[in-house]
């Protein structure tokens, strides 16, 4: 048979079920039934606006929304607690949904898994591994700034975030994980969003969830909106103005850590002045406290009746009734106001009229970390474009 023939047979075999040569040559006229390859269909106004964009045309009224329709997603930020400590976010890996905690701060998406000794996994949601989808040879590890950590093997599979698919996304699978974890039933694994120059994985570093689907976005972005006990959003591929107020004020990001590190010029106190202080921070939506120079969280506790650094409760403390007044930091020459009711993160153990302070000292870190605390009060917008500078835009929720 012309091997032209054998891939008509092998195509009609594949879309009017199998036809044997014999069915084939007895057949006068057949029909050939398309199969659309939706795995592989391609957002046309995506692939348009990419086109012009890249080569400077104007984009046409309406050409954004529709690359938008298909491609961004939203997905729910939920306070693993009653003090905000963390924020889960359901990511399904697989065919099993899983509370990942997106963490701007970190760049492995890591999982729970059956890897892991059973007796870890109670009260977990876990991916299962299917050891046709390992990566060969590939490994993980990864410790944080709290001394917690975890480790593994590297798979590919399908990861969806609000409606938000990369369809082959490298998922660490733990095969062990540190007691901070073991301890925390809530959180099944991390969300890494920060640059994937920092990804844990050897021999080959692997792109985070963001990196992998951010050219089939309608932009470059993903925004946060974490909230004061309550739940927020990630969104990802576009702006929701309706979850902000005011200007977005942007500010350029240094990559060089593989962390959203940015500089503010100042800070304020209530209604006071403003210090002008150059405040090299991280964006980091993993860390669930504001960690600041030492000078300006003296000048911070020095307005709050019985405030004191403890070294035996491990950071500054202050009675739960205590009023504590706002704080701003200045970024992009506007202030940004944190509620002092926000500095209040919680009482020092169950029950206890002595509360753990929201602001802490960021000795020993080597940079200051704008955590939780504070972006909970803000919409904040991840930018990191194919080629240029990534941003932070900065906006009041
Ligand atoms: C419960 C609970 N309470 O507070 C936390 C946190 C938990 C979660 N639980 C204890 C476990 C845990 C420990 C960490 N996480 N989750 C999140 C990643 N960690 C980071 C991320 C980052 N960007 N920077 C520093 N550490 C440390």
């Amino acid at each position: 048979m012309p091997s032209f023939l054998n891939a008509i047979t092998v195509a009609v075999a594949f879309s009017v079920a199998v036809a044997s040569p014999v069915d084939f040559q007895k057949r006068k006229a057949f029909t050939l039934h398309q199969v659309e390859r939706t795995q592989f269909l391609k957002n046309g106004a995506q692939s348009k606006l990419r086109t012009l964009r890249k080569y400077g045309a104007t984009i046409p009224e309406g050409l954004v929304e529709a690359a938008a329709a298909a491609a961004n997603g939203s997905a729910p930020a939920v306070p693993g607690d009653a003090y905000d400590s963390l924020y889960l976010t359901p990511v399904t890996i697989g065919n099993t949904t899983v509370q990942l905690d997106a963490d701007t701060g970190s760049a492995d998406l890591w999982v729970f898994s059956s890897l892991q000794a059973s007796s870890q996994l109670t009260g977990h949601d876990y991916y299962k591994v299917d050891s046709s989808k390992a990566i060969s040879g590939a490994t993980w590890k990864i410790s944080y700034g709290d001394g917690s950590g975890a480790a593994g093997k590297v798979y590919a599979d399908k990861v969806v975030v609000g409606g938000v698919t990369a369809t082959s996304q490298a998922v660490e699978a733990a095969t062990s994980v540190s007691s901070q974890f073991q301890a925390d039933r809530d959180t099944d694994g991390l969300l890494g969003l920060a640059f994937s120059s920092i990804n844990t994985v050897k021999p080959t570093p692997q792109k985070t969830f963001f990196d992998t689907v951010k050219s089939s976005l309608a932009s470059p972005l993903f925004a946060v909106t974490l909230k004061y006990h309550a739940a927020g959003t990630y969104d990802f591929g576009a702006l929701d103005s309706s979850k902000y107020t005011g200007d977005i004020t942007y500010v350029n990001v240094k990559t060089t850590n593989g962390f959203w590190e940015f500089t503010a010029s100042g800070y304020s106190i209530g209604s006071g002045s403003t210090t002008t202080s150059s405040i090299d921070a991280i964006a980091d939506t993993g860390t669930t406290l504001l960690y600041l120079p030492t000078a300006a969280v003296s000048a911070y506790y020095r307005q709050v009746s019985g405030a004191q650094d403890s070294s035996s409760e491990g950071g500054w403390v202050f009675p739960c009734s205590a009023t504590l007044p706002n704080f701003s930091l200045v970024i992009g020459g506007v202030k940004q106001t944190v509620p002092g009711k926000y500095v209040n993160y919680s009482p020092v153990t169950t029950g206890s009229s002595t509360c753990f302070g929201g602001i802490q000292d960021n000795t020993g870190i080597g940079f200051s970390i704008v955590g939780d605390i504070f972006l909970k009060s803000k919409y904040v917008v991840f930018e990191s474009p194919a080629s240029g500078t990534p941003r932070l835009g900065w906006a009041q929720q």
